[in-house]
């Protein structure tokens, strides 16, 4: 658990990133192309060795800002910065957002993801070894078989994989026993950052918590930073140190985990906790209910995203972009009203985070 969160400790900062996606539509005459702000100005840092957690509802742009730091996309707008060195070494920056080819694969090995279905991203033509030692073999940073071997089998028993299964195919194992080989390939490479994208929402309840122990072992381990993308807020919440909440292409929220869930600012992020059955004693605490369906970002509401739904909302709601402030130490908020509310839950402790 990294508890460091100095700027000499940042591993990653993104600044004003924005990706728009260009999408035609069909017209009687011609087409029509408009632009899906898919993420639209989000700015946030991870920190060495960190958990950052990623919720928000279906089509909130979790995956899109994901996938524009490991630069499978590229961004419209804004940075990605990388810190290359040791905390204790003088820092080495690299833009990911402005590399490209030759520059792009050689830095490819540093970032990895993990994806949500480990029944679907594995081929079944490959075995466990060679599907674990691809990121080796296509990036180039390895050739020499034996060294590709020793590095396969040591992240294989990291993961708790059998060695004896490193000669099967996919399709011997079980849904976590699946993951655990994606786990086992997307950190081959001593990777310093992964995305981890709904990675054990595919899973029972209980191998969600096996994967999730191994998860934090590996980190302890291994110092990697990981992105965590869920729906679920209570397994985001067990893995975490902090939480960032976005709604429509922007982030609503951003704070330590504690903070986020027992002392959260945006009504946005207290609808999400409403949701979730967790014992509170406060007897001032009164949860809401979200109506309606998340908005088309290409049709994104005016001011503030989230105000057609909010219950908390007044006139300069519709207008006003809220601003991307620090309400309390490390804890950030878009909210006009962030100081007025008081939704936290003041006889909470840790304990009571959903484990
Ligand atoms: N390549 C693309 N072209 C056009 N629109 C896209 C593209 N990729 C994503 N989108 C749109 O961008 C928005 C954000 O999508 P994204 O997958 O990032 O959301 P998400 O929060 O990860 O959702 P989910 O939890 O369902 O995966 C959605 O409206 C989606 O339809």
């Amino acid at each position: 658990m990294s508890d460091d969160l100095s700027a000499s400790n940042t591993l990653l900062e993104v600044n004003n990133l924005s990706v728009h996606f260009p999408v035609t539509k069909r017209r009687l005459f011609g087409s029509d192309t408009q632009m899906l702000r898919a993420v639209d100005d989000v700015s946030f840092v991870i920190h060495r060795g960190e958990t950052v957690g990623l919720v928000g509802e279906s089509g909130s742009g979790k995956t899109t800002v994901g996938r524009a730091m490991l630069r499978a996309i590229d961004p419209t707008s804004g940075e990605v910065l990388f810190n290359t060195a040791a905390p204790d070494a003088a820092q080495s920056q690299v833009a990911v957002h402005t590399l490209s080819g030759t520059a792009l694969r050689q830095f490819r090995p540093r970032m990895s993801l993990v994806f949500q279905d480990p029944y679907s991203s594995l081929n079944p033509r490959m075995t466990v070894r060679d599907i674990i030692a691809e990121p080796l073999v296509a990036s180039g940073l390895m050739k020499d078989r034996a060294q590709i071997d020793a590095r396969v089998r040591d992240i294989a028993a990291r993961c708790k994989l059998n060695l004896e299964h490193l000669r099967r195919f996919p399709h011997a194992f079980s849904g976590g026993q699946r993951q655990r080989i994606c786990i086992a390939r997307a950190l081959v490479s001593k990777p310093e950052f992964v995305v981890c994208d709904e990675s054990v929402s595919a899973l029972d309840v209980s191998i969600q918590a096996e994967i999730v122990n191994l998860l934090r072992d590996l980190q302890d381990e291994m110092g990697v930073s990981f992105l965590f993308i869920a729906h679920d807020l209570s397994v985001v919440a067990q893995i975490s140190h902090r939480v960032a909440v976005m709604y429509v292409g922007k982030f609503v929220e951003y704070a330590p985990t504690e903070k986020l869930f027992f002392s959260p600012r945006h009504p946005y992020t207290h609808a999400l906790l409403s949701a979730i059955p967790l014992a509170d004693p406060d007897a001032n605490f009164a949860p809401i209910r979200l109506k309606g369906e998340i908005p088309n970002p290409l049709t994104a509401p005016s001011g503030c995203r989230f105000h057609t739904r909010c219950p908390f909302a007044k006139d300069r709601c519709s207008t006003d972009v809220p601003e991307w402030r620090e309400v309390a130490a490390e804890h950030f908020t878009a909210c006009h009203f962030a100081e007025e509310f008081d939704f936290s839950r003041p006889n909470g402790n840790a304990s009571e985070i959903p484990a």
